[in-house]
């Protein structure tokens, strides 16, 4: 599913109303009836009826205005509250604004303390508080009587319905513009905006509801967007398929270059990973004193030494045979050795390699590697180790995570994986794919490994790297959060979340 910008919306209503002939007001009508029938939802159960509505300048407002109508006209006590100066009220919203004088509505006008006094009262009196005062129109930090209006509401304790995007959240970024409503549920308008998935705007948004106003799909079409949200459906499409005239060679050969003295779990996390994700074979490449504890821990993977597969001293001995992926990385430690191997790897390997904890550490003591590269490569470094990739500060990258994995991508071309609350991937060519599923007890010791192991796996298979990066994310983010649920955030460790993939695959089979 696509996702836009401020900007890109903003482009799609007026395509919407310029070449398809939709009045705008009629695209505001149906945005305000998709919030009531919300509002009326939440109110079953309420026994406080009545309902505030909190509306600005702009549509957002505008929005707020036909919800007004609707509520009055279902024998609710509706009370409206206009933030700013009602006489700069332009257009569609300036009709639905005029329609509720006529009616006689009752709507109070806020432009100073004596008015906030009066709101923080007046607000006790309702079961649920509507937010219409700033949407994707917001150009500018939050302050005076909206930031006052905004700390009222977010102290209320009331349940409230953010429309479109809670006030004060970036529609572009999900940054919090000096404050910002935090609400219980958002109803966002034909398609997410980055703002409601990126965090900190996800948590503002509470639940996101995407309601359908009536643009027609072919205006969607016509705007270019870089960014989407993964999807279940997307990732039930891109699954590899299973037939029944298939052998264990069917489902391809993963090599995964894992594991050092100390860390022989990540190799074991990352095989076992690749095998519950449908890969055919696996072949665990592990330095030589470590293969019998991996023997006894991986009995469906077949061991092989790093010496066995690389001869430092001749590199030409460099041998892959018949592998469809390869990893590596994933607790291998930084000796130089393996440095050498993962060099290697990287010039020589014809089948897509997936980089990913240490691999990415010594990568970034020689990032130029990357330009001999002959196969698809995609990396899934945390901010630590894109901060070492790139040169950057934690904090930047993750203020602007979406810049910093497309920018690596077009830069070495290759598929970003940048992980942390809601992953983002990019490809070469900087197309942005976000990702929904996961929680924060994922972010343990191993969890990691366990995606490297399912991106392998799924590129085994020979579904495209972009489709096994994107899919991998998607499930395991899923696998997680069934962990959570069993475990909870505090305990799940890398180990149950790989116990759950299959169970995350076989949900999304069902449908
Ligand atoms: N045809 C359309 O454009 C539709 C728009 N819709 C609604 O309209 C919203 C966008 O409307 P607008 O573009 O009018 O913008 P907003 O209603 O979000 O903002 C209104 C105005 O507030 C001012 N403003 C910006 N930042 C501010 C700040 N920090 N403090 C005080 N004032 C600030 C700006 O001058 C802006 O034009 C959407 O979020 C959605 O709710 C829906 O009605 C569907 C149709
Ligand atoms: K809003």
């Amino acid at each position: 599913m696509k996702i836009f910008s401020n900007e890109e919306m903003k482009n799609l209503d007026r395509i919407a109303i310029e070449e398809y002939k939709i009045p705008g007001i009629i695209l505001m009508e149906n945005a305000g009836i998709a919030v009531v029938k919300e509002i009326v939802k939440s109110l079953e159960i309420k026994e406080n009826k009545r309902v505030a509505i909190l509306c600005g300048l702009g549509n957002n407002g505008g929005d707020g205005f036909v919800i007004a109508r609707h509520l009055i006209s279902y024998g609710l006590g509706v009370d409206t509250y206009v933030i700013g100066n009602t006489s700069s009220i332009k257009g569609d919203a300036k009709i639905n604004y005029e329609i509720l004088v006529h009616l006689k509505a009752s709507i109070t006008t806020i432009k100073d303390e004596e008015d906030l006094a009066m709101l923080e009262d007046s607000l006790e009196k309702c079961g649920i508080l509507v937010d219409g005062i700033l949407g994707t129109g917001l150009q500018r930090p939050i302050e005076g009587v909206i930031k006052e209006v905004i700390a009222i509401v977010n102290k209320s304790k009331k349940e409230i319905i953010a429309i479109d995007i809670p006030s004060g959240i970036n529609g572009d970024d999900g940054e919090v513009y000096g404050e910002a409503v935090k609400a219980n549920k958002t109803i966002t308008f034909q398609l997410p905006k980055i703002g409601n998935i990126l965090y900190p705007g996800s948590d503002y948004c509470g639940k996101l509801l995407i309601e359908n106003i009536g643009i027609p799909k072919n205006a969607i079409d016509a705007i270019e967007a870089k960014i989407s949200l993964i999807t279940e459906k997307m990732v039930q499409a891109l699954l590899p398929k299973r037939y029944s005239d298939t052998h264990k060679g069917s489902y391809g050969k993963a090599l995964i270059i894992a594991g050092s003295f100390g860390m022989t779990g990540a190799a074991i996390l990352a095989s076992k990973a690749a095998l519950r994700s449908g890969a055919g074979i696996v072949k665990t490449a592990v330095p030589k004193e470590l293969s019998v504890i991996i023997e006894n821990q991986l009995i469906e993977a077949i061991t092989v030494s790093l010496e066995e597969l690389w001869n430092q001293d001749n590199q030409q001995a460099f041998r892959l045979k018949g592998e469809d992926a390869i990893a590596i990385g994933p607790g291998s430690g930084r000796a130089e050795a393996f440095k050498k191997l993962l060099e290697a790897v990287v010039e020589e390997a014809t089948v897509p390699v997936v980089i990913d904890a240490d691999g990415l550490n010594l990568l970034a003591e020689n990032i130029d590697i990357l330009k001999s590269l002959k196969a698809p490569c995609i990396i899934t470094p945390h901010p630590g180790e894109m901060a070492r990739l790139t040169g950057l500060s934690i904090d930047e990258i993750n203020r602007n995570r979406i810049d910093v994995a497309r920018g690596f991508s077009l830069k070495w071309k290759v598929i970003t994986l940048l992980k942390g609350a809601r992953t983002i991937i990019s490809d070469e060519k900087g197309n942005v794919y976000i990702n929904s599923t996961g929680n924060p007890g994922m972010a343990t010791a191993g969890s990691g490994d366990v995606l490297t192991g399912m991106i392998t796996g799924l590129l085994a298979q020979g579904i495209s790297p972009l489709e096994a990066t994107i899919t991998a994310a998607y499930l395991h983010g899923k696998a997680g959060d069934r962990t959570a649920e069993k475990y909870g955030q505090y305990s799940m460790l890398a180990g149950d979340i790989l116990e759950e993939i299959p169970y995350g695959i076989k949900e999304l089979l069902k449908f």
